[in-house]
């Protein structure tokens, strides 16, 4: 983890990876950047496999990926490691959001059946409250990194709303609104979300003037 007051590493190159297989993420990440970065590369671009997430948490996870593709590919790089902690559920998914996704028969991930696991799972519980968050690591290739975290605080809501975002999005609204990252453009989800929390804090240990 960062200490925030240790002086922090600033990026200075022309080439990162973004060390992520999920077609929602990189995008978003790619966005998020906002150009600071001339030529930007995913970990599926460089045939780089997605590693074992056995990290204990965000954090750990988000260099973890960071440094497999780092030292896959010598070139530095982002990753994020994201998911939804349920209060109701004492915080599950959480690190295991991409988990909840994967059905029993092998089929790969679903997202309308990690949904409907969620809100079996808490029945009728009341607290409905969530929040997303988003751990970002920059890794260099020497083994430095730098690491953020960032959150957004909502209720889920049944049924799901909305065809924009991916993973837990249409069932997420954000504290202070009533449609769902779901309902919302990609710039409006960018405003508020738990990587663009995560993305500013970043961009001012490692992309300010
Ligand atoms: O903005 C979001 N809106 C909705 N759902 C989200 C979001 N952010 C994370 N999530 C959920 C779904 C995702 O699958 C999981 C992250 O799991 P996580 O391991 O970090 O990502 P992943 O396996 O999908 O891709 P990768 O590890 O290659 O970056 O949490
Ligand atoms: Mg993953």
């Amino acid at each position: 983890m960062t200490n925030a007051a240790s002086p922090a590493r600033r990026f200075t190159g022309d080439h990162l990876v973004i060390a992520s297989h999920n077609k929602g993420k990189i995008p978003e990440i790619a966005a998020l950047l906002e150009g600071r970065v001339p030529r930007l590369t995913s970990a599926v671009e460089h045939g780089v496999p997605e590693p074992e997430e056995t990290g204990d948490s965000y954090i750990a996870n988000a260099e973890l990926k960071a440094r497999f593709v780092t030292e896959a590919t010598g070139l530095p790089s982002l990753a994020d490691d994201s998911g939804v902690s349920v209060g109701g559920l004492g915080g599950a998914p959480g690190i295991y959001s991409a988990r909840w996704a994967e059905k029993p028969d092998g089929s790969g991930r679903d997202f309308a059946y990690a949904m409907e696991q969620v809100r079996l799972k808490l029945g009728d519980n009341p607290d409905r409250s969530a929040r997303f968050v988003c751990a970002l690591s920059l890794c260099w290739p020497d083994g430095h990194c730098e690491t953020v975290e960032g959150e957004i605080r909502g209720q889920l809501v049944w049924p799901a709303r909305g065809t924009k975002g991916f993973g837990y999005d249409p069932i997420f609204v954000p504290d202070g609104h009533s449609r769902t990252f779901g309902e919302m453009e990609s710039a409006e989800k960018h405003g508020m979300s738990h990587r663009a929390d995560a993305f500013h804090k970043l961009v001012a240990r490692c992309f300010a003037p």
